[in-house]
């Protein structure tokens, strides 16, 4: 039998008790924002789920999550939907062939992959992960559908840390977070 999903601002008080704030993790400045507590909360984890799918406008055919904390959340999130998963991995995790996405990060670059094969041309697709906070991420997922030929139709966050203008980057888009952080 399924919990019952927390909803409205009971949710919105429990995420605030659930997250929690690691002070410089993984480095000297950094405030982490851990989720892990979250999750093992059937009912929080429940209410976070279902308010991502019930902010989606529009029909959506995939839920793109990327690695590896947007899983958690995206594949929930797709299964809410009726719609289908795509995980978007980190340089080297999947077999080819691939489609890759270059961003920035503090020091260097990363790489997102995603199957193209697995990716309709025109499909309608929601972004879902836990934190956005420069947006480099999220950026360079939105460039890998593009370029797969499919649609971006919105991103969801956990958490925004607005201090970071993540946002900024995503201009265009439409971007939920369920938290704002300032
Ligand atoms: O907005 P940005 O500055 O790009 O940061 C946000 C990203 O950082 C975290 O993932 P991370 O790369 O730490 O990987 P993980 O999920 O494997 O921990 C988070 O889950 C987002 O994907
Ligand atoms: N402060 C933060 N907490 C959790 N995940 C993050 N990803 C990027 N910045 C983060």
């Amino acid at each position: 039998m399924p919990a019952a999903a927390l909803r409205g601002d009971a949710l919105i008080t429990r995420m605030h008790e659930l997250i929690r704030d690691v002070p410089d993790f993984p480095s000297p400045g950094v405030g982490f924002k851990d989720i892990t507590p979250l999750l093992a909360d059937a009912k929080a984890f429940a209410g976070v789920v279902e308010e991502i799918a019930s902010r989606v406008d529009g029909p959506v055919d995939l839920v793109a999550g990327t690695e590896a904390r947007g899983f958690i959340l995206a594949a929930p999130v797709a299964v809410a939907l009726g719609a289908g998963f795509v995980p978007v991995r980190k340089h080297g995790k999947l077999p080819g062939p691939t489609a890759a996405e270059e961003y920035a990060l503090e020091y260097g670059t990363a790489t997102v992959e995603v199957h193209p094969f697995t990716v309709p041309r025109g499909a309608r697709v929601l972004i879902v992960d836990d934190v956005l906070a420069t947006g480099g991420t999220a950026g360079a997922t939105i460039r890998l559908f593009e370029h797969c030929g499919a649609q971006v139709v919105g991103l969801s966050f956990l958490v925004e840390l607005e201090f970071l203008h993540g946002r900024d980057v995503l201009a265009g888009h439409r971007v939920e977070s369920l938290l704002a952080v300032s």
